[in-house]
């Protein structure tokens, strides 16, 4: 992390002086870096320049609690609103959830940071109607909730705004020009806006001494008023009550409460806080053996109909994804959102190996394209799925591939892996899976014909490091899909690979070929992006 000593130019010297305040810039791509960046375009590059040069930029104009009138400009990455600083102050921002664009509002500061104060929302005098309607909100908890943030929008302006998120992205963190990006397409929505999260994990604290001592305080299975399970309050770190969660399966919201009543009527058995997790989950009491195991597996039995909660992290959950099944540990990352995962393996399959054109006199019907410009490349015939987890991208784009190998860190995820392979009637000739850092895999597939190969690469939301970046580039796979949960590290890293290739010779050239958002999380702000890259 970049730090400096603040420029003190001007200030009062000797005694009275004040101390020297370290100015920490943020970790690049984090969200307070992301939110910076929005901030800077909302008051004006010259104007923060100004106050940066004065260094200034920690002097906010506002006293801790203050209350201010404000009118919201803009919306951050992050989901909140951005406010600037009433006229005749110097310029400087201010952050408050749940506002929007156009809205007047009233605030109390409680935080300042580099240019911004972060302000808590007491009311807004003037709704912005053209984006606001209060009656879409479907949580008793919206407003106080971390969760959500978008649920007073329509799904259409959601939807708008994480384009604008991958916009701004590509704009601020590639180092590409605007001539080397793509249009950038629209954000592909979820089928399902609220119901849809197949994990969610509530958590509390552990209770005090006292009411450890006394078992009979909490034993009458009424909650004590210090426990809270649920999640963050806006804004903080502190635990708020949470019975439901709408944008949750129906499956895990029956669960909640009961997993409830017994945490109440247990809580003085408990040490320590405890993060809980609940997972939609197909029954898994039916085993299926994988050498057993026939495709397609017969989804119509009681077996692939039934659900239940997983509430175990090492238990097994199995879920399927159109005609494939999957299997992995409740504690272990798998996509949250079922309802999608069949547009988005479809549309990584469908940018890999291109529709014909719509305006392909050779197109037999008219047939729409998932990307923008279809360089004449070789079929691609081997793929390699890094980042893999439990094995999504290379079982269900298998079918397309002659050979398949996947890598990812967690052994866990690879047993599973090796499993739903098995489990879905794939034979090990044909895909392997190994545990390992991703940059790894570059090792082991020296047979993988780099012109017919595909490297998919779904990292965590750090992105890749410099290792892997320059292994991919020295295999240099004539497709790449960066499918990314976090569009800010994927900007960067899809700028170094165009950029790291920019002056090759013809075939070694990495091109931008398509890119847009898919929204796995509605009503939130979150949004998840898919980048494909073509030599040429
Ligand atoms: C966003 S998830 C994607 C998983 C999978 N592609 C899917 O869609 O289910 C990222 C995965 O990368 C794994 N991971 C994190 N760091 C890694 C590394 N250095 N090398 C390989 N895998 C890593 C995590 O364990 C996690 O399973």
């Amino acid at each position: 992390m970049e730090t400096r000593k603040r420029n003190d130019k001007g200030k009062a010297k000797g005694k009275g002086k004040r101390k020297q305040k370290k100015i920490t810039a943020p970790e690049p791509c984090s969200s307070e870096d992301v939110l910076f960046k929005d901030i800077v375009a909302v008051l004006g590059q010259a104007e923060v320049d100004k106050v940066l040069e004065e260094g200034t930029e920690l002097d906010s104009p506002f006293e801790f609690h203050q209350e201010v009138e404000l009118e919201v400009r803009a919306i951050g990455s992050n989901g909140e609103g951005i406010a600037v600083a009433p006229d005749g102050t110097k310029p400087w921002a201010v952050v408050v959830p749940l506002t929007l664009p156009g809205e007047k509002i009233r605030a109390r500061i409680y935080k300042s940071a580099r240019l911004h104060s972060f302000a808590d929302l007491l009311e807004i005098t003037t709704p912005n109607p053209a984006l606001r309607d209060d009656s879409r909100v479907k949580c008793k908890y919206f407003g106080a909730c971390g969760g959500c943030q978008y649920q007073m929008l329509s799904y259409e302006t959601q939807i708008n705004l994480k384009r604008d998120v991958v916009v701004k992205a590509y704009k601020n963190y590639s180092n590409l020009l605007q001539s080397s990006l793509p249009p950038i397409l629209s954000t592909i929505a979820s089928p399902l806006e609220y119901g849809y999260r197949t994990k969610l994990t509530p958590h509390f604290e552990a209770p005090p001494a006292a009411a450890r001592k006394n078992p009979s305080a909490t034993s009458d299975g009424k909650k004590p008023d210090w426990l809270a399970i649920g999640f963050n309050k806006i804004g903080t770190h502190k635990t708020m009550d949470i019975e439901e969660c709408p944008i949750a399966t129906p499956v895990i919201n029956a669960a909640l409460g009961p997993a409830r009543e017994r945490i109440i009527k247990n809580i003085h058995t408990y040490e320590r806080g405890v993060s809980l997790i609940f997972r939609d989950s197909l029954d898994t009491t039916p085993d299926i053996d994988p050498r057993t195991a026939q495709q397609p597996i017969d989804k119509l039995s009681e077996a692939f109909t039934k659900q239940i909660c997983v509430t175990d992290h090492k238990a097994t959950v199995r879920e399927t994804v159109g005609e494939w099944i999957f299997e992995y540990n409740g504690g272990s990352f798998f996509q949250n959102n079922n309802s999608v995962l069949v547009p988005l393996t479809d549309y990584v399959r469908d940018a890999i190996f291109p529709l014909p054109s719509a305006t392909d006199p050779s197109s037999p019907s008219p047939v729409t394209v998932a990307v923008s410009v279809v360089p004449d490349t070789p079929r691609p015939t081997h793929l390699v799925d890094t980042y893999c987890g439990s094995g999504l991208f290379a079982i269900t784009l298998s079918p397309n591939f002659e050979k398949v190998a996947g890598i990812e860190l967690s052994t866990e995820s690879i047993t599973f892996a090796t499993r739903n392979a098995r489990l879905n009637g794939i034979s090990p000739d044909k895909i392997s899976f190994r545990s390992g850092d991703a940059s790894d895999i570059f090792s082991v597939v020296g047979d993988f014909p780099p012109s017919h190969s595909v490297v998919v690469i779904d990292p965590p939301r750090k992105g890749c490091d410099d290792a892997f970046i320059s292994l991919l580039l020295k295999f240099r796979p004539a497709t790449v899909v960066y499918v990314s949960c976090n569009v800010h590290t994927q900007a960067r890293d899809v700028g170094k690979i165009l950029n790291a290739t920019a002056d090759a010779g013809e075939g070694e050239r990495y091109v931008l070929q398509s890119l847009r958002g898919f929204d796995l999380f509605p009503q939130t702000a979150h949004v998840e992006s898919v980048a494909v890259l073509r030599l040429v």
